[in-house]
């Protein structure tokens, strides 16, 4: 068996200077007439989850489709470790260590566990090799202890599992690529109680794995329970930049409401 498991603390290499991992300046993107982003800055560490918020249209989506190499803006820059890139496409993305579980998470119902999180990533012991069945479901146990999340067993079939479940093989599958960057869209949407307690305490794991993260979600209460900082967008600006743990809820929501004037992060004044 040709397997070279090594999964865990392999996404911890934060940059010496402690700069961002990512970092995105005055990003512009436009859909014909609309300016779904104008001039927005993200910036996200190594160990750090900074939580994207805004109301419907705010432009969430656009900037984690522009991080995932999905769509390119029309002006700004990204940097990554300080080093300006493009992400061209989302295997562009991959190769940068970015990767992004949208909410539809792509899985295939009707295979297990460890088929999904190596799905299209299959080990071989050579190019012409049969599928390493055995060394995936090795593999995939691994990453979801390591993620500290339980599933029946990694021969479950995906269609059997919790949507907590669903989302953690999900984010199990893309940890096959050694991130440093994971971007989650709305990860929490449509989950229970239990099941969203089960995904927040996945993404502080990942944040002690080494990960910069980048959430997505509607749900304040869940954001501030994760998150370390919070990002406002509002009609494809920054409109408030806070801490998570200080910033009290009517402060965030007013930035969101628009109840305050824009406002571009203080870390982005340079
Ligand atoms: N492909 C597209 N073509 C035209 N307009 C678009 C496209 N994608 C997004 N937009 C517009 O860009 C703006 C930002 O949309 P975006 O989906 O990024 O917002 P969002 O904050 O993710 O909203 P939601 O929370 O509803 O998903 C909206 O006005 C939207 O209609």
């Amino acid at each position: 068996m040709a397997l070279d498991v090594e999964w865990t603390t392999t996404q911890d290499r934060p940059r010496a200077d402690n700069g961002p991992l990512l970092d995105l300046r005055r990003v512009t993107k436009r859909f014909g007439a609309v300016e779904a982003l104008t001039e927005v800055d993200l910036r996200v560490h190594a160990h750090e989850v900074v939580a994207l918020v805004g109301d419907n249209g705010a432009g969430k989506s656009t900037l984690a489709k522009i991080v995932s190499g999905v769509i390119q803006p029309d002006s700004g820059t990204i940097e990554i470790d300080g080093e300006p890139v493009a992400i061209p496409n989302p295997a562009g993305a991959h190769v940068l260590g970015i990767s992004t579980v949208f909410q539809d998470l792509a899985l295939c119902e009707n295979l297990s566990v460890a088929a999904n999180i190596f799905l299209g990533r299959e080990l071989r012991a050579s190019k012409h090799s049969p599928m390493d069945i055995d060394g995936m479901e090795l593999a995939s146990a691994q990453i979801l202890r390591d993620l500290t999340v339980t599933v029946p067993s990694v021969r479950t079939p995906v269609r059997e599992l919790s949507g907590g479940q669903r989302q953690a093989v999900a984010i199990a599958r893309t940890l096959t690529t050694r991130p440093r960057i994971l971007v989650l869209d709305e990860p929490t949407a449509a989950l229970s109680v239990v099941q969203t307690a089960e995904v927040l305490m996945l993404v502080e794991r990942l944040r002690e794995m080494g990960l910069g993260v980048v959430i997505i979600s509607h749900n304040l209460a869940d954001l501030r329970a994760v998150a370390d900082r919070i990002e406002v967008l509002r009609h494809g600006r920054n409109n408030g930049s806070f801490d998570a743990g200080t910033a009290a809820p009517e402060e965030i929501i007013g930035a969101i409401a628009g109840a305050t004037r824009p406002i571009r992060p203080a870390w982005a004044t340079r």
